[in-house]
């Protein structure tokens, strides 16, 4: 099979920057395009350079529709606003579309969906295999354990951060809820302050943590009468996340237009 043309979207970004690394030391994928915000000051740059690399003849470019009619794919961990535009240009286009994007809302999720009934979408709050361990143990640990056993959800991310809780505790989150049978939704303690009154059983709490160059830290924390199950990963460097997408994009090829998630990659969908 011929190699997979990858635009990165988001290029000039910290994700991005790991993105271009890891597709050029990838093989069976390349460097198609590099989109960047119309109003960056990066566009017209070279994204190999940008990424420390040697110069890689590809420039930061506002377009998408122009850079994906010679593409198959599109990796994007941009911001919200950015990726819903993109979904529309990816579907029609038939690229592959790896959103590593968080703090998405709602509606955002409810547009995504709506195009995976004719497009290739691998979405994750987190791309690494650790984390989607992790997530497979949790549910698996709130399933044996009853409401007895409070679960809270602890981040702490770099202070460039701007949204929380992190995408990768709501994975968590989400994780736990179904490991216990409960709707995250209506289960779900966040950004407590002030007199908040006891804690409500059942709940699943978050707490996010801002400050210097925190990769990405998670625990999952069962609290139980008199006992404590903390279950953490920490990531140390975001090519991890980046190595995942890159698998999740060569993997989606493969597959048939729907709505896939890094479990669905990595093969842990089924625990
Ligand atoms: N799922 C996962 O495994 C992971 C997810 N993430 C998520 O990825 C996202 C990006 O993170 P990070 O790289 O740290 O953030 P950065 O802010 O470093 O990068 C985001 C990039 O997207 C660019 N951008 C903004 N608007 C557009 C647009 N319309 N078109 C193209 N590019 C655009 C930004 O440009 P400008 O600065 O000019 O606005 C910036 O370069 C976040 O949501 C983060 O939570 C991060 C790590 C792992
Ligand atoms: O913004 C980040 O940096 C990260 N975002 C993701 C999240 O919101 O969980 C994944 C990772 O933790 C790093």
């Amino acid at each position: 099979m011929s190699d997979m043309r990858l635009i990165v979207a988001g290029a000039g970004g910290r994700m991005g920057r790991a993105l271009i690394r890891a597709i050029t030391e990838t093989p069976g994928a390349v460097v198609a395009g590099a989109l960047e915000a119309p109003t960056s000051p990066l566009l017209g740059q070279d994204a190999g350079t940008l990424a420390g690399l040697p110069p890689s003849g590809v420039k930061l470019s506002p377009d998408l529709w122009a850079l994906s009619a010679e593409a198959d794919g599109i990796v994007d961990f941009t911001v919200p606003e950015a990726t819903i535009a993109n979904v529309a240009i990816a579907a029609q286009r038939g690229l592959v579309h790896v959103i590593g994007t968080t703090g998405l809302t709602a509606s955002d999720e409810a547009v995504i969906k709506s195009v995976t009934s004719r497009a290739i979408v691998v979405k994750s709050g987190n791309m690494s295999l650790g984390v989607n361990l992790l997530a497979a143990l949790v549910k698996r640990v709130a399933r044996s354990l009853d409401a007895g056993f409070d679960i809270e959800i602890v981040e702490m991310h770099h202070k460039a951060k701007v949204d929380a809780p992190s995408g990768t505790a709501l994975l968590l989150g989400e994780a736990a809820a179904a490991g216990r049978g409960i709707e995250l939704a209506t289960h779900s303690a966040r950004g407590r302050d002030g007199v908040t009154g006891a804690r409500k059983s059942g709940d699943i709490g978050f707490a996010s943590l801002r400050g210097g160059t925190v990769t990405g830290d998670h625990t999952v924390i069962f609290a139980g009468p008199y006992e404590r199950i903390e279950l953490t990963h920490k990531a140390e460097d975001r090519m991890i996340f980046a190595h995942g997408a890159l698998k999740a994009a060569l993997w989606a090829r493969d597959q048939g237009p729907g709505l896939y998630s890094m479990a669905d990659v990595l093969g842990l969908s089924d625990i």
